[in-house]
């Protein structure tokens, strides 16, 4: 369910005679994702030989002031040679129109299918790119603070309170007081960039063990490279049991030092920044649990399966890098 609002076939074809793209030839509803509505769009092309674009309608979470940075980034990545999808400017110049009240972007559309069970090699592919973008994405002229920075995941928890927490599950509330020990970390001494935040495996797409595209930038802001690793460890290296798997976890940070090595101060952190990561989505997931009326349409995402990740950095602690 991912196309929340209704785009008539007229509608469609004005907007898209908005950019110089050709003639719309066809226009299909995207089922993946859950925040913004996507259609697959394609076009006679700017040449006449055919094209496809990503319509994306952004419907929940993101402020209109910030399209300039998430759509800026993507263009800045792209044209240094990240695979990441550049922003369609309308003739006009602008990266998003307003349609129905509501901002919409087209983008390149990247081939390539989001790993369900990833491999090593995949996990080894993605920290390379991972490390490639921090790199390419530090002279991007534009900053955004994090919006779901620990102590704003803190201040999320308290929030749904002990009570609401319990009733989603008994051993929820007990992640309050990680929650305000990772809060206390101090990230801004770390390495800083333009961080993806959320890059899952549905967040990226690959052809084999080739990343063909990095998508979803919506949670992008500006932050520690550490952390950016540390989430992208906590949604890559663990089975649907959520155990660890360590020769993932091996590859990711492998594939990432090949480009960038981490500082030793990024190194002593990471079990510390590792546990906080999987805490930001308890935290995310629980508020929308709670927020999520029973018969809506978007599957709710569990925030327990981050529970057992955080359990696996606990248990871990220092061990994060062995390879045994
Ligand atoms: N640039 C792109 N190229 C190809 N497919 C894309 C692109 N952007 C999005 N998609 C497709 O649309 C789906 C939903 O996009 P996503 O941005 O993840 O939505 P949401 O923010 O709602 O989670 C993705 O799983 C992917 O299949
Ligand atoms: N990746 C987050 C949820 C964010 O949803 P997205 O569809 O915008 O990536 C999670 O798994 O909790």
């Amino acid at each position: 369910m991912a196309v929340y609002t209704h785009l008539g076939a007229e509608e469609l074809s004005e907007l898209i005679s908005q950019y110089d793209v050709g003639a719309l030839v066809s226009a299909k509803g995207i089922a993946e994702g859950v925040s913004n509505s996507n259609w697959l769009i394609d076009t006679t092309g700017p040449d006449g030989h055919g094209a496809r674009y990503i319509l994306t309608m952004y419907e929940r979470r993101i402020e209109l002031s910030d399209l300039p940075y998430f759509l800026g980034l993507l263009d800045h990545l792209s044209a240094r040679n990240c695979p990441v999808p550049r922003t369609i400017h309308d003739r006009e110049g602008s990266a998003y129109r307003m349609e129905q009240g509501k901002a919409v972007a087209l983008i390149e559309f990247l081939p390539g299918v989001s790993p369900t069970q990833p491999s090593a090699a995949q996990a080894g592919a993605v920290g390379e790119v991972l490390a490639r973008m921090h790199l390419a994405s530090r002279d991007f002229g534009r900053s955004r603070a994090n919006t779901m920075s620990f102590a704003d995941n803190l201040a999320l928890l308290e929030r749904c309170g002990e009570d609401r927490l319990g009733h989603i599950d008994p051993d929820l509330p007990a992640m309050l007081a990680p929650a305000r020990a990772a809060a206390a970390l101090d990230l801004d001494q770390l390495p800083q960039t333009n961080i993806h935040a959320d890059l899952f495996p549905d967040n990226v797409l690959m052809l084999g063990e080739s990343v063909t595209g990095l998508i979803d930038f919506y949670f992008a802001c500006t932050g520690s490279m550490a952390l950016d690793l540390a989430t992208t460890h906590a949604a890559w290296c663990f089975d649907d049991q959520n155990r660890y798997r360590r020769d993932l976890g091996m590859a990711l940070i492998a594939g990432y030092e090949s480009v960038r090595p981490l500082e030793n101060a990024e190194k002593a952190m990471l079990p510390q920044i590792a546990k906080g990561a999987a805490l930001r989505f308890v935290a995310s997931r629980a508020e929308d649990w709670l927020d999520t009326p029973d018969d809506a349409l978007v599957t709710r995402k569990n925030p327990m399966q981050f529970v057992a990740r955080w359990r696996v950095y606990d248990d871990l602690g220092e061990n994060l890098f062995d390879r045994t």
